[in-house]
């Protein structure tokens, strides 16, 4: 069931930016912008005290946005994130403990995975959608052009080492559905209030897409 459901939250969804953030207005107004520049689904993940919070508020106030919770790692994290209504949740690996109640909460969830092992692992619990994390250390292209052919059903949201120069080339896989990652949003622009240049950078990914 909630496979379904996260298939079709992510059908117009290419590109998952990363966030961490300090406070929930700093959360709606960086989502704004992004969303101002063609992106329109964000990850916020738990890394901060205002996460949760900022994940609650941002789905509240901006219903147009695709609002996952990131660094979802244990039970109780994903009941919290459930209960702030979210999209769906995403982490950076995967435990039984996590996966066993991921589905008790039946919560759309991208389970992060860094080996074929552990991508079987997590399909045989229910999930296809899958994060391939530290993307880039892990093996990068190679491992997801070589996971292809024997894990066919499973797709992949690498994350962990994209950037502007590298993204297109994963986007363009046929196993990959969404590419992830921090590199769309600069820390100093964030915390500057630069809401503008944050706009722009979100258009250079947006256009870089829509030109190839
Ligand atoms: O917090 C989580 O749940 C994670 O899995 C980690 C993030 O996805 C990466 O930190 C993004 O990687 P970069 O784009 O290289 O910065």
């Amino acid at each position: 069931m909630s496979s379904i459901a996260l298939a079709k939250t992510l059908q117009n969804v290419q590109v998952l930016p990363v966030l961490t953030v300090t406070n929930p207005d700093q959360a709606v107004q960086l989502c704004q912008a992004l969303y101002k520049g063609g992106i329109n689904a964000v990850e916020i993940t738990l890394r901060t005290a205002a996460g949760l919070e900022s994940l609650a508020v941002v789905k509240r106030e901006l219903p147009e946005v695709v609002v996952a919770a990131g660094t979802v790692c244990n039970a109780e994290q994903v009941a919290a994130v459930k209960e702030a209504g979210v999209d769906f949740g995403v982490s950076p690996a995967s435990t039984p403990a996590l996966l066993h109640a991921i589905n008790e909460a039946e919560l759309p969830f991208i389970p992060g995975v860094a080996t074929p092992s552990e991508a079987m692992y997590a399909a045989e619990c229910g999930f296809n959608h899958l994060k391939l994390f530290p993307a880039t250390a892990v093996g990068g292209l190679k491992l997801l052009k070589s996971i292809a052919a024997p894990l066919p059903e499973l797709g992949f949201c690498p994350t962990g080492g994209l950037n502007q120069d590298n993204f297109l080339e994963f986007l363009n896989l046929p196993n990959v559905y969404c590419v992830g990652g921090s590199w769309m949003v600069n820390s100093a622009d964030l915390n500057a209030g630069n809401w503008q240049a944050i706009t722009d950078a979100a258009q250079k990914v947006t256009d870089a897409i829509a030109q190839q």
